[in-house]
């Protein structure tokens, strides 16, 4: 089934960015795996309960076209008895009357029950998309260590496309034709008990042998695909190295052995044809066998005298549409299945907890923050490797408005202490503390709201420059943040950009050097007026100009705040207040440039290597 979402435009030939994405997605949908369980779909509810009003008018609309299409049949009835019995042709006008009203209110049900019962779906679908993208923000980075970021935005895409279907088609078809199935019984039951009984004890002879050979079917279909895929995959091998094949001369053997596997798909192909074949023929023996008893015993009544002609017609609709139904639900039970399994995988998502979150009654820190932070004692391990400590035994205190450079080799534990202070995670043992107050008793957004990040890499958005600038604070006016592009040295590159400040440069991030993404980075950190600054120095080399630039903007940027900076060149090494050298998680060295590299100790090694100065 086919289900294409949003008619973009496209370019001529290629499909849109839309089209791909929804074909994407249902190529997606299609692989995944049932659930033989349905009761996750029971999560829904609450989205359904939302739209109750929706819910409830599909709900009437779906009874009132459901004893319309029943009605229809009774109006049948009326048009053979009354109509052709009598011969007067006024009699077979009033029952054509009859019938027509009845067409016309099924019409108007019908129309109304698809609106609501689509827009119900249509719009749980939108909670849904909408609920799941703002919880997994508000996920912590532990969460995304044990899940893939593709996995959750599989579920975001692929699975929520699933519920659509669900939603949107498939519960549709479900629940009309679950009502028509009741309600065809029921009036069956109603109109002729003894067919009815007949009925009953026909259908498991029926179905049984159906549901037998279905499966055998299935089976078979299976079978063949696998061994197309044996060929397909052979034939890959091959023509990836082909120029080995070729060089061995082993072309005819690569062909014969081809052959065989295409041979194989194909004898499988012919099992399945065949017992296709021969369920088809049996199928049509027992459906129309048993219609044609059905339709029998009912002209014996009818000749008899229990039943009028009539009613034997409507019965038969009756026993048609029944029979319709049971086909339609056989259909989207595999859609049912598909989204149940869905549904789990969003359910499991939604009901993540964040392992960092506000206490219930959060500190308030001191307003405005004065910036001064503490780690205590600190010891932290990332839940994948709890055996590997990140950060053992991590003491330092860091006075408002201080500079600290943060020196040390690869895997010290650096990036680590900012992960912590940004309370992306919460250490084992020990304290960090911002003006006093233990991270953990603060809500983490106030804490956040104190501190401005400007990370290794930089990841700018879709967008432009502007509204950059402004991700660092929403509320930022147009001069705030050109005054920040000012200080960060970058006003001069963005004006040269095609659209100034309104240029696009998510998608120009690329044309963007290292240097000038730093420096916007900075501007976005910048307009955000936070007491304190972390930073994480690029260790990429930039050109002697954008050095320069770029140290210009972080002077700016490090002026009056607390300064927490991983330091990578010697030029923000000798402007910090104090440099603090790590290995292996814990502190091993603190004081200036030229204390630490006249005690030659690690620092002094390390300058040699990363700054390329010589001890003292
Ligand atoms: N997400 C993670 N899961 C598990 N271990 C991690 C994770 N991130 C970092 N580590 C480990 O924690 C230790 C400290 O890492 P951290 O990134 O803080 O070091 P760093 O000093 O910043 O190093 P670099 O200068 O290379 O960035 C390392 O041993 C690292 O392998």
């Amino acid at each position: 089934m086919t289900d294409v979402h949003g008619g973009d435009i496209s370019v001529e030939g290629r499909p849109g960015a839309g089209a791909e994405l929804a074909q994407g997605m249902s190529e997606a949908a299609a692989r995944r795996p049932r659930r033989k369980d349905i009761r996750p779909l029971a999560h829904l509810l609450p989205f359904v309960r939302a739209h109750i009003g929706d819910a409830l008018a599909a709900g009437f609309f779906l009874l009132f076209s459901t004893s319309a299409t029943l009605g229809l049949t009774a109006a049948f009835k009326t048009v053979i008895d009354k109509g052709f019995a009598t011969g007067a042709a006024s009699a077979v006008n009033g029952a054509f009357v009859g019938l027509g009203a009845v067409a016309l209110v099924l019409a108007v049900a019908t129309s109304l029950r698809f609106f609501f019962i689509t827009r119900l779906g249509e719009r749980v679908v939108a909670d849904l998309r909408r609920a799941l993208y703002g919880h997994t923000l508000t996920l912590d980075p532990a969460y995304f260590l044990k899940t893939r970021t593709g996995e959750v935005l599989s579920r975001l895409t692929t699975d929520v496309t699933i519920i659509e279907q669900l939603v949107g088609t498939s519960a549709s078809v479900a629940v009309r034709n679950i009502l028509s199935l009741v309600g065809g019984l029921g009036y069956m039951a109603v109109v002729s008990p003894k067919l009815a009984g007949f009925i009953v004890l026909m259908v498991p002879v029926i179905l049984a042998p159906m549901f037998l050979m279905g499966r055998r079917v299935r089976k078979l279909s299976v079978t063949a695909q696998d061994r197309f895929a044996d060929a397909v995959g052979y034939a890959g091998e091959s023509l990836d190295a082909l120029d080995t094949v070729q060089a061995f001369g082993r072309e005819k053997a690569s062909d014969s052995r081809f052959g065989e596997a295409v041979e194989m798909a194909y004898q499988a192909s012919v099992r399945r044809i065949t017992a296709r074949a021969v369920m088809t023929a049996v199928v049509i023996v027992l459906a129309f066998g048993g219609i044609t008893l059905l339709l029998w015993s009912g002209a014996h009544l009818v000749l008899s005298g229990e039943m009028t002609a009539g009613t034997l017609a409507q019965f038969a609709l009756l026993a048609m549409m029944t029979a319709g139904s049971i086909g339609a639900l056989g259909e989207v039970w595999g859609d049912v299945q598909k989204a149940s399994g869905a549904m789990e995988r969003i359910a499991e998502l939604l009901s993540s907890r964040p392992g960092i979150a506000a206490p219930e009654k959060p500190r308030t820190l001191p307003q405005p923050a004065t910036g001064a932070v503490a780690f205590e004692n600190v010891t932290f391990a990332y839940p994948g490797r709890p055996d590997l400590p990140a950060l053992n035994g991590f003491d330092l205190t860091v006075r408002a408005g201080e500079t600290v450079a943060l020196v040390g080799p690869s895997g010290a534990g650096k990036s680590t202490v900012l992960r912590l202070l940004l309370r992306f995670y919460d250490p084992q043992a020990g304290v960090v503390t911002l003006d006093g107050v233990d991270l953990r008793d603060a809500d983490p957004a106030e804490v956040r709201q104190c501190m401005a990040l400007v990370a290794q890499d930089s990841p700018l958005f879709s967008g432009s420059a502007l509204d950059n600038i402004r991700f660092g604070r929403a509320d930022a006016t147009e001069q705030e943040a050109r005054d920040a592009a000012e200080a960060a040295q970058a006003t001069g590159f963005l004006e040269a950009l095609p659209q100034g400040f309104d240029t696009p440069v998510g998608e120009r991030a690329k044309t963007l050097s290292g240097g000038q993404r730093q420096r916007l980075a900075i501007a976005r950190a910048l307009v955000r007026q936070a007491p304190i600054l972390l930073l994480d120095e690029a260790t990429s080399a930039l050109d002697a100009e954008n050095e320069r630039l770029v140290q210009q903007a972080l002077h700016a940027a490090m002026a009056g705040r607390t300064t927490l900076v991983i330091a990578h060149r010697l030029a923000t090494v000798l402007k910090a207040d104090r440099i603090v050298v790590m290995e292996d998680g814990r502190v091993v060295e603190q004081g200036t440039h030229a204390e630490l590299s006249a005690r030659g100790g690690l620092y002094s090694r390390l300058a040699k290597l990363q700054f390329g100065v010589e001890a003292a």
